[in-house]
């Protein structure tokens, strides 16, 4: 037996394990938790983020495997201090001073699932993790990607105003992934690189509340009846075409634990004061008669600093707004009713 493999197995049967913190100071920057950091989305997440010259602590919390996962990334010779905690009595201490928790804790989907079929288990965890967020470092910001996002944000919401802590600017649920996707399908369809190309996606996390508005993709350009249809089926259907992919070993990881990334370093640089930063995030909004929707926000010192309009849109956006109104206010009162019961 290893060394790793004893230090491993005296871990899981010692809550109060930590790994060890190396002898060095953090350099200035940003205090990062990820909750969740030992799973598919976790990992690649957990090693992007070390990779962020600008956080300089990186917190691994999970209920399982966090010692492991932070050995390894912890040799990555890049600047952030690394440490790992395991299990709930290391909850508090993981999240003691950060600034910003990212959250992809929780059960994924199998395929023939809904996102909503999650809400039973990953209702209850996102409960847990927020009321120790509220306890130990209540100015965070939130990045949470655990689904289904459309019932947890709100969920986050009210275990916040419960404890007294709630500020809107700092929960913010993650749909990066589908403006990457749709970034992605779009530029196929265009020819472009997708680096060039700007899709906004409004509403929610599921299915038809995905509404990406291509009457507003930047370089502007115009699609068919045919290729509007086409697009915006598989950018809503884009989490379930990985789901059957993989075929009963999860949902999407590599690009999810890319987009949490993409999103968590345009936060970074909004706390840090840069200007102009602006994505697509779920976020308590007056856009719609919605507590909740996801549209373009201004990120800044304090978070989501402004929550833009949806700004023109066509017949079939329209439409397809309706629709995706009507499923998010159920998701959305379902997480409230969660807390509220
Ligand atoms: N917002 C989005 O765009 C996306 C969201 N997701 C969601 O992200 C979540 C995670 O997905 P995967 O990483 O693939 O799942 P996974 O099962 O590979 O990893 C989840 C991790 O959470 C940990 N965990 C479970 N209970 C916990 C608790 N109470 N505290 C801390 N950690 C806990 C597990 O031990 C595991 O390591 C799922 O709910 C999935 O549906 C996935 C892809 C995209
Ligand atoms: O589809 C899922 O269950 C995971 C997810 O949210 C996505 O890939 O967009």
């Amino acid at each position: 037996m290893g060394f790793c493999t004893i230090l491993c197995f005296w871990a899981s049967k010692n809550q109060e394990f930590r790994w060890p913190i190396a002898g060095r100071k953090a350099a200035p920057g940003f205090k990062v938790a990820i909750l969740g950091a030992a799973g598919g989305i976790g990992q690649p997440l957990a090693m992007l983020m070390k990779m962020n010259p600008l956080v300089s602590v990186l917190h691994l919390y999970d209920v399982v495997n966090a010692p492991g996962v932070t050995a390894d990334i912890s040799h990555m010779d890049t600047g952030a201090v690394v440490r790992g905690f395991l299990g709930q009595p290391q909850l508090e201490s993981a999240l003691t001073g950060m600034d910003l928790v990212i959250i992809p804790a929780g059960v994924p989907r199998k395929p023939g699932m809904t996102r909503d079929d999650l809400f039973n288990i990953n209702a209850g965890i996102v409960k847990t993790l927020c009321e120790g967020i509220a306890k130990c470092c209540p100015n965070a910001v939130v990045n949470l990607i655990s689904n289904p996002v459309n019932s947890t944000v709100p969920i986050a919401a009210e275990v916040f105003k419960k404890a007294g802590t709630y500020d809107p600017k700092k929960l913010l649920g993650v749909t990066m992934l589908d403006v990457v996707r749709a970034n992605t399908f779009v530029a196929e369809v265009l020819g472009l690189d997708p680096r060039e190309v700007n899709v906004p996606v409004v509403g929610g996390h599921a299915g038809v509340t995905i509404l990406p508005l291509l009457s507003q993709v930047k370089p502007a350009c115009s699609f068919t009846p045919e290729e509007t249809e086409y697009l915006t089926k598989r950018i809503q259907d884009g989490g379930t075409e990985v789901v059957q992919a993989k075929a009963g070993a999860g949902s999407a990881t590599l690009s999810m634990a890319y987009a949490a990334v993409k999103f968590a370093d345009a936060c970074l640089r909004g706390l840090r004061g840069d200007a102009g930063i602006v994505e697509c995030a779920f976020v308590a909004s007056q856009v719609t008669e919605l507590p909740f929707f996801a549209s373009k926000v201004r990120l800044g010192r304090v978070g989501a600093e402004e929550v833009y309009q949806l700004g023109p849109l066509n017949e079939y956006e329209r439409v397809g707004l309706e629709k995706a109104k009507k499923e998010l206010e159920a998701s959305i009162q379902k997480g409230v009713s969660f807390i509220r019961k």
